[in-house]
């Protein structure tokens, strides 16, 4: 008998038959987000789920006894309650590595976008309020080249970020992570740092770390009074890895210059955001990995660890805070 999973968001033709030639699976392929308790109700009766960040607590983990496998559509997974699966032993996969270039494309984008005022300038042309006088200086911007970016996090899409800003854009770049890594300071030229050095010093700087307890709300009021007054922020790791209020104030009071977020600390965020009504600052709906050609990659890699993890395989992209589930095995 196949084993029985879960679909919890809608996938292509090519990942449903994949799935179907080694499970018995019902799906979920309604465009809006699975409600909470229906993939509650579904996950009672499967072995394993494919879900995209829905979260995964301690009560839900107790009601669904029979899964063996959860996995996100995702490489962040600060949806998952870790100490909860391990104690149901409840394997947790993620999606790392398809994204990383995308993501990466993504941080620059943003970037360039804060620093030549791209959204508001499109804005203004779009208005008709470009009416041939010579440009004037409030339409200009900030370089990016040859400027100082402090990279927070340097796993696996902080180096693709690093390769693109100094072989790009002849940026000396900075980084802090938990450790430092020797091998990549001498393939980009980059210098370790700590976090408060990084803020005092860059121009850009670029937060792709995961949401632990060690790395929520590490940008906050004081964070932001070091940080240079022409500085960028740009946020793709996760929202709450910014206290979102202190970076309101921030902005107004000029302690930075601007900010780009592809995530905010409630997604989606409110129209009522001030961060919304601010001309420096760029914001799109956490679209980091969003390409057609990634996120069908990300969703096939997504199925192959499911499909392992209920087949007595050990699937390729286990978290890594619960591998032991699987040395255990
Ligand atoms: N906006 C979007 O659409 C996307 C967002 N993301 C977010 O980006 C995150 C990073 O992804 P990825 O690069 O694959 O992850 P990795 O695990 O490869 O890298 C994470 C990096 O963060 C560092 N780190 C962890 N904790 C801290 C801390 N307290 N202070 C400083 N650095 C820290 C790690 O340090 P060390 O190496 O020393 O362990 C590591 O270098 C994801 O977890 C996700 O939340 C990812 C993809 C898309
Ligand atoms: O936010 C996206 C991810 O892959 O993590």
């Amino acid at each position: 008998m196949k084993p029985k999973v879960f679909i919890g968001r809608p996938v292509s033709k090519e990942v449903e038959a994949y799935i179907a030639k080694h499970c018995e699976y019902r799906i979920w392929d309604k465009k809006e987000p699975i409600p909470p308790e229906v993939l509650l109700e579904e996950a009672k009766k499967a072995e394993g789920l494919l879900v995209q960040k829905s979260a995964i607590t301690e009560d839900f983990l107790a009601q669904a006894s029979h899964l063996k496998v959860i996995s996100n559509t995702a490489v962040g997974y600060d949806s998952f309650d870790l100490e909860a699966m391990e104690k149901y032993g409840v394997i947790g996969t993620h999606t790392p590595f398809v994204l990383d270039e995308t993501v990466a494309d993504l941080v620059f984008a943003l970037m360039l976008s804060a620093a030549r005022r791209i959204p508001e300038l499109n804005n203004y042309v779009k208005q008709g309020d470009w009416n041939g006088e010579t440009q004037a200086e409030e339409l200009f911007g900030t370089d990016v080249h040859h400027t100082t970016l402090g990279i927070v996090g340097m796993g696996r899409i902080g180096e693709k970020i690093a390769r693109r800003a100094v072989f790009g854009f002849n940026m000396k770049v900075m980084y802090n992570a938990t450790t430092p890594k020797p091998q990549l300071e001498e393939t980009y030229g980059m210098v370790y740092s700590d976090l408060d050095s990084l803020l005092e010093q860059s121009d850009f700087v670029v937060l792709i770390v995961p949401l632990t307890a060690s790395t929520r709300k590490l940008i906050g009021a004081e964070q932001f009074k070091r940080m240079k007054s022409n500085a960028i922020l740009i946020n793709a790791a996760r929202g709450a890895v910014v206290d979102e209020q202190a970076l309101i104030e921030a902005l107004q009071t000029g302690e930075i210059r601007g900010a780009a977020l592809d995530v905010f600390e409630k997604e989606p965020t409110s129209p009522d955001n001030p961060l919304l009504k601010m001309d420096q600052v760029v914001v799109v709906p956490h679209i980091g990995s969003a390409t057609a050609k990634t996120r069908e990659a990300m969703v096939m890699k997504a199925a192959e660890n499911l499909v392992a993890g209920v087949t007595g395989g050990v699937p390729e992209n286990v978290v890594k805070e619960l591998q032991g589930l699987i040395s255990g095995q």
